[in-house]
């Protein structure tokens, strides 16, 4: 096995990286690509029970130091995800699910606990969108998001994730840790969604640069780099039985080694991937290898969480 080989919840990888929810896997086209790309994993376009046309375009757009999105939740169904789940041979797959409402996402877990005892793919519930008008993101309600984690972990008795939008306040690190640490089928946390409700202004146009929501959308690429590495961290040293899946702005070896260092397990690639395409997994790849060969490192695990302090 190479240098990259890592194991997630007993299933071995060859490498660390997949893409972030939502970027290059809401299609078949696009699930191809992912699968035939050489990430160590992959995971679909967070779901709802019914297939979604989601908010009207522009709804992506490229921005200096990164991305903006709102595109609202559009996919194809979760019936479509999880035949694909069924259908799926290779690499470990990891299906987002991202109901509108809590039996929704009740109804999707029930679903597919069957197909993930089959097939061995991994649910990461997403409790962080923040681009469905009138849907507050989970993730800021405490109190909603231990019911929501109580009432799934009562239909879904096997390991499952949660995509977490990104905290800044120490409390809410403590008070968040605090939820997850009551629920043992809770065994990864994936630190961050993109940044919420950000504006991208254009000054030739004086205009903004997505359509939906007044030109407001989650922020992605190298805008939120610090911010996902401090979520990663503070998840990491709060929740020694989790693991982190860390997500938010990795464009090549060095960021990803950052939020390894931080103590991720997985890195995910949205805005980079998107801009760059599937071949990015090759780069990060090889750049990775350089990148611990020079450091002395053979395993992850020599370097995983190992972030020094002053
Ligand atoms: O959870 C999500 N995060 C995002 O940044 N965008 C998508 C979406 O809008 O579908 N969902």
């Amino acid at each position: 096995a190479g240098a990259l080989t890592t194991t997630f919840l007993g299933h071995q990888v060859s490498n660390p990286f997949l893409n972030a929810a939502g970027v290059l896997c809401r299609t078949p086209e696009d699930l191809l690509q992912l699968a035939s790309s050489v990430s160590g994993s992959m995971i679909t376009k967070s779901c709802t029970v019914e297939p979604r046309e989601g908010n009207p375009e522009p709804r992506y757009a490229a921005a200096p130091y990164g991305s903006i999105n709102s595109m609202g939740l559009p996919n194809l169904g979760f019936e479509f995800y999880k035949q694909f789940a069924v259908e799926h041979r290779g690499k470990l797959l990891f299906i987002s699910v991202s109901g509108m409402s809590m039996d929704e996402n009740v109804k999707m877990a029930k679903d597919l606990l069957p197909v993930a005892k089959e097939t061995g793919c991994i649910m990461e519930l997403n409790l962080s969108c923040p681009n469905v008008p009138g849907k507050p993101q989970v993730g800021y309600d405490f109190t909603t998001m231990r019911e929501y984690l109580q009432r799934v972990s009562s239909v879904y008795d096997a390991p499952f994730g949660v995509k977490l939008p990104p905290y800044f306040d120490i409390a809410h690190f403590d008070q968040a840790a605090a939820i997850f640490n009551e629920i043992p089928q809770v065994a990864f946390l994936t630190c961050v969604n993109s940044l919420g409700n950000g504006l991208v202004i254009d000054v030739d146009t004086e205009t903004v640069a997505i359509k939906p929501k007044d030109g407001f959308g989650g922020l992605g690429g190298r805008y939120i780099l610090p911010t996902a590495l401090a979520n990663v961290n503070a998840f990491y040293r709060r929740c020694p039985t989790k693991l982190v899946v860390g997500c938010g702005g990795v464009y090549s070896a060095n960021e990803a080694f950052q939020h390894i260092l931080a103590g991720a397990s997985l890195v995910q690639v949205g805005t980079a991937l998107h801009e760059e395409g599937p071949q990015i997994f090759q780069r990060v790849v090889d750049e990775f290898a350089l990148l611990m060969r020079a450091k002395g490192y053979n395993t992850i695990d020599d370097f995983k969480g190992k972030l020094k302090t002053l």
